[in-house]
């Protein structure tokens, strides 16, 4: 039992042991046991924790750590297509706990497999979170002192930093009243976006190879609006090749590839600036003139507009200036990091799940048609179920900054803590029917079975944990709520081929062809 279990255990029992003339005999007979049960729990306590190399997991060599269990053949594992086969393979073969040695450098990791004992080290850690992941960022940023300061943002910054920044830019990016601020305005992107695909309907060729690009339009264009103040012109056939909408998004695209090279396979980056790290740092430079360039237009129309306005209405740039120049660059670049694939992957997921499930599809757009607010509430069901099926990142991640003890092991400072959610989500034990799309679990009451509550909270983490989840994510809602609402609106969305396939890279990304169809809806 985790430490927060045990510490109510042992709260509870102690409270409930004060045996009075008034108990009855049974009520009696049940506190005895519960003192018995706390005895053995306390005589557990004070067994000293086994050792981390005790914990079961791959064995592993020096340098290239537990590698060649992946091999085919050879390795005890053998190669898995996807992190899915890995954690089901590691969870059957070794328990809820599993350890894995780093290979190149890269420090340990433990993947614990029951919600309560991860949620037990990610409370603990959960004021100075350490998440680590963004090392070629992290470096890049020390190397560009002169533009950036010393200014880490929410994504490379650490402990106490991370902390003090993410408190400062907490009320401009999760401000409730983000609806009222954007929602006109993303409904013209919703519009303009839906008007284009149903333009470019038939043209099933180009829709099957760059359909992620269309969606990857939308994504930047919606959060260019937040982040930079401004329209950037994505949602056009083509795109001048020196226009800044271009840019961004060709540089998103090498950030996302090269960030998988350079992070998860083994690359000597480090001490050399290979071909992928110059590729990388070209495109975080292109990033930074564009964000740069746009937040001074916006600071200029703000300082010629005034700043009587009252604060609810201020924009995030707005607020973001009145922290600091600094702070608002370094935050929309890390919107613009941030919020690009992560929502494109998101609505291509979902539009994907709707076309595969047409009466959920048929009832999201009667919903929407009839009544906003029961339309909106079926829409925030259905974008739950799909990202229960795939998270954006398949695992959350800490790293210990003091030692744990989790199912008698104790787990030093140092090690990265996998949460293995996405994995944990599709398990019969948590959702019934689990490969089965059904928005209904999350609005089910409680004595329906599907009902969602009846899984622990921490199984299914889209967003991630804590203090340190997403900084974006009633941004990202926003976005797809408009968008999706308006498409199912005016379009019906089909799918003509074999089962989507996602594999994991850095995050989740979606193979090519898409096999969409779309039509008019009645
Ligand atoms: C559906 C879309 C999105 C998903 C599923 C998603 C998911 C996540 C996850 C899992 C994390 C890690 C949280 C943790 O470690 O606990 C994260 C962090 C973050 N996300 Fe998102 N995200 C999405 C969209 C966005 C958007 C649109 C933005 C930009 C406004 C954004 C900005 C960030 C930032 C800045 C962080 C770092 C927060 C910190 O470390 O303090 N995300 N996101």
């Amino acid at each position: 039992m985790g430490s927060i279990g045990w510490e109510t255990e042992r709260k509870r029992i102690s409270s409930e042991g004060r045996v009075t003339s008034k108990t009855c005999r049974a009520e009696r007979q049940r506190l005895l046991l519960y003192k018995c049960a706390f005895r053995k729990l306390s005589a557990a306590a004070s067994v000293p924790p086994k050792p981390f190399s005790s914990i079961p997991g791959l064995k592993s060599f020096p340098i290239i750590g537990p590698l060649h269990n992946f091999l085919p053949f050879i390795g005890e594992i053998g190669p898995k297509g996807n992190i899915f086969d890995l954690l089901d393979t590691l969870r059957v073969k070794y328990g809820p706990i599993v350890k894995m040695n780093g290979a190149f450098a890269r420090g340990p990791m433990v993947v614990l497999f029951e919600p309560e004992d991860y949620e037990q080290v990610y409370r603990a850690e959960d004021l100075t979170s350490l998440r680590p992941g963004f090392a070629v960022l992290t470096y890049y940023r020390e190397q560009q002192k002169s533009t950036f300061e010393g200014m880490n943002g929410t994504i490379t910054a650490q402990g106490k930093e991370w902390r003090d920044f993410r408190m400062k830019v907490n009320p401009a990016l999760l401000k409730p009243k983000l609806v009222k601020l954007y929602g006109p305005a993303l409904d013209e992107i919703a519009v303009e976006m839906t008007q284009r695909l149903s333009r470019i309907k038939n043209d099933e060729e180009y829709l099957k190879w760059n359909f992620d690009t269309e969606m990857t339009k939308f994504s930047l264009e919606s959060i260019a609006l937040v982040a930079l103040g401004t329209r950037l012109g994505c949602l056009q056939d083509s795109i001048p090749a020196d226009h800044p909408a271009k840019k961004m998004m060709d540089s998103t695209k090498v950030i996302f590839e090269m960030s998988y090279k350079l992070e998860i396979l083994p690359s000597p980056w480090r001490y050399i600036s290979t071909p992928s790290y110059k590729k990388i740092t070209n495109a975080y430079d292109s990033h930074w003139k564009i964000s740069t360039n746009y937040i001074k237009h916006a600071q200029k129309a703000l300082q010629e507009r005034g700043h009587d306005i009252p604060d609810e209405d201020k924009s995030v740039i707005e607020k973001l200036l009145a922290i600091d120049e600094k702070v608002a660059v370094v935050m929309a670049n890390e919107m613009l990091f941030a919020g690009i694939d992560t929502v494109a992957f998101v609505t291509t997921n979902l539009l994907y799940h709707l076309a595969i499930n047409p009466k959920v599809q048929d009832k999201l757009r009667a919903e929407i048609r009839s009544d906003p607010e029961s339309g909106s509430k079926y829409f925030r069901a259905c974008l739950k179920e799909a990202l229960r099926f795939y998270h954006v990142v398949p695992a959350n991640l800490r790293r210990t900054s003091k030692p744990h003890v989790v199912r008698g092991y104790e787990i030093p400072e140092g090690v990265d803590v996998i949460a293995p959610n996405e994995y944990l989500s599709r398990m019969e034990k948590y959702y019934p029917r689990p490969n089965e799309f059904i928005p209904e679990r999350w609005i089910a009451d409680k004595s329906d079975p599907l009902y969602y509550g009846n899984a622990h909270p921490m199984v299914t983490l889209p967003f991630g944990f804590g203090l340190r989840s997403c900084l974006g994510r009633r941004i990202a809602q926003l976005e797809m709520e408009i968008f999706v609402t308006r498409f199912i609106n005016e379009l019906k969305v089909s799918w003509d081929g074999p089962p989507l396939k996602v594999v994991n890279k850095l995050t989740n990304t979606i193979k090519k062809p898409y096999y969409f169809k779309f039509e008019d809806a009645k």
